[in-house]
């Protein structure tokens, strides 16, 4: 009789480079690639529709790879300790595998399979670096830390350690006959999803990366801030999904080499730095890392004028439409409208945090809510009083106002010199241009800030 065994996809949607299908093809003769659309993510509000739409490509692209190979694809929908459990009953696997999360989420489900699974003589095998290029925990702070809360000494720690080897993509996946799953989700009937969405899946995940190195990733290093330019990867969603695996990207982009190269390879690292973070601080997904005893504003209107893109500051409403419209935003684009309603709103972190997991297609437990903290002031910035100012990161990362432009139609015909400060125009030229005043002033905002967090 064949052995089976069970491979749980979760955020490594992929065959390239995926060490749980790689080791559950080794464990057994057939593998049951199985896919659990968990209610508890529909639950916590986690499935938003430019993200669920993602997933469906990803589900697609996976089962027509798996096709490719003899295989398929089995989607259940439930908990999913509960369909893990009747998929080794059917097929009388011997082991699940599944890549180790960061989340409590994560935590959470690793430990109901594990339950689930006890005394069916099934095995729960967890694979590390395969959501991350470097495993959480694998590199530590001397002195008895379980993880760095500084990103340069990290840094160091991962380039030393090194990433692991890629993977090849199996040749064949033989499924055993008779297991029955649900019908993949249809994109087409995802409604509320933002016009300019990306595509999702792994084959479109690997071309992009293609392009990528043997193009602008050469210009990264000088060029990874233009707003205008939009010269940097656009991986993210893939690396929140796992089409894309994070170590064969570093592993790449360092064959690759060049100052474009190293620079790119450091924003990696950031990603695995608040990896770890959330590994050893479940609670910093919505808990203060560091608190500062905020005791944060909470003005509807102001609120509103920031999700909008209508606070009368240029680059920040820029930025929140282009939330909306393509559920992505540049990361120079999310630091400052960030910055914007944390110090200068004065508004909580959570607010802002919850409302980017509701359009960002890349939406990510450890990178939403560590950046937002990061930004806030409570999180792992060394100066966590530092304010971005619309106006100069405007002038500094669009200083034509091409980006501003591109987002904010009514400022279209606005010249150069006033594009980041249009409440400066005057009469009839001010008169023609149906934008907002500012919602606040920034010099008021900041000394508001500053005595908020006891420094004036
Ligand atoms: C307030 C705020 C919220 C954010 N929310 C998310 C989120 O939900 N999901 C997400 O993936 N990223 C998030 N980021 C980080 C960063 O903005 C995005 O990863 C980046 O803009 C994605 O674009 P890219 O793929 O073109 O990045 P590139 O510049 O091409 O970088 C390559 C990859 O490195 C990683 N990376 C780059 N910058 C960071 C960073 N600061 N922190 C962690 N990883 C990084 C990403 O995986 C990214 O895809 C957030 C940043 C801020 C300031």
């Amino acid at each position: 009789m064949s052995s089976v065994a069970v491979v749980l996809f979760t955020s490594d949607l992929r065959l390239h480079d995926n060490p749980v299908l790689r080791a559950a093809l080794r464990d057994a003769d057939e593998v049951v690639p199985l896919f659990v659309r968990d209610d508890a993510v529909h639950r916590a509000g986690f499935d938003a529709p430019n993200r669920l739409a993602f997933l469906a490509d990803c589900l697609a692209d996976l089962d027509a790879g798996l096709r490719d190979r003899d295989g398929r694809l089995i989607v259940r929908r439930g908990g999913t300790a509960r369909e893990v459990k009747r998929v080794v009953e059917e097929t009388g696997a011997e082991s699940v595998h599944i890549a180790a999360g960061v989340s409590g989420y994560a935590a959470q489900r690793e430990e109901r399979v594990r339950e689930a699974l006890a005394g069916t003589g099934c095995d729960l095998r967890v694979h590390d670096a395969v959501v991350t290029a470097l495993a959480p925990g694998r590199v530590v702070p001397t002195g008895g830390k379980d993880h760095f809360a500084v990103f340069t000494p990290y840094f160091r720690r991962w380039e030393a350690e090194g990433v692991r080897g890629t993977l090849t993509a199996p040749r064949t996946v033989r499924v055993p006959d008779g297991v029955s799953g649900d019908a993949l989700p249809d994109r087409d009937t995802i409604k509320n999803l933002s016009p300019g969405l990306a595509r999702g899946g792994e084959k479109a995940g690997r071309k992009l990366v293609t392009s990528w190195l043997h193009g602008p990733m050469a210009g990264y290093e000088d060029g990874h801030d233009d707003l205008a330019g939009d010269a940097t990867s656009r991986l993210s969603p893939h690396l929140h999904f796992g089409t894309v695996s994070a170590a064969e990207l570093a592993n790449r982009a360092r064959e690759k080499g060049g100052a474009g190269g190293e620079a790119f390879v450091r924003q990696l690292a950031w990603r695995d730095f608040h990896h770890q973070v959330l590994a050893a601080r479940h609670d910093a997904s919505w808990s203060d890392y560091r608190p500062r005893h905020d005791r944060w504003r909470s003005d509807e209107d102001e609120i509103d004028a920031w999700k909008t893109g209508h606070t009368g500051y240029p680059l920040v409403d820029a930025a929140m439409r282009q939330l909306a419209h393509e559920g992505w935003i540049h990361n120079r684009g999310r630091m400052l409208a960030a910055s914007f309603l944390t110090k200068t709103l004065y508004v909580d972190w959570r607010v802002g945090a919850r409302h980017f997991l509701d359009l960002l297609v890349d939406g990510d437990m450890a990178n939403n809510q560590l950046n937002w903290q990061w930004v806030a002031g409570t999180g792992t910035d060394t100066r966590p009083n530092r304010i971005l100012n619309p106006v100069i990161q405007g002038k500094r990362f669009d200083p034509d106002g091409a980006y501003v432009r591109r987002w904010v139609p009514e400022l279209a015909e606005v010249k150069k010199s006033a594009i980041h400060e249009p409440w400066k125009l005057k009469g009839p030229d001010r008169a023609g241009v149906d934008y907002p005043d500012p919602v606040v002033d920034l010099a008021e905002a900041r000394s508001r800030f500053e005595r908020a967090r006891g420094l004036g």
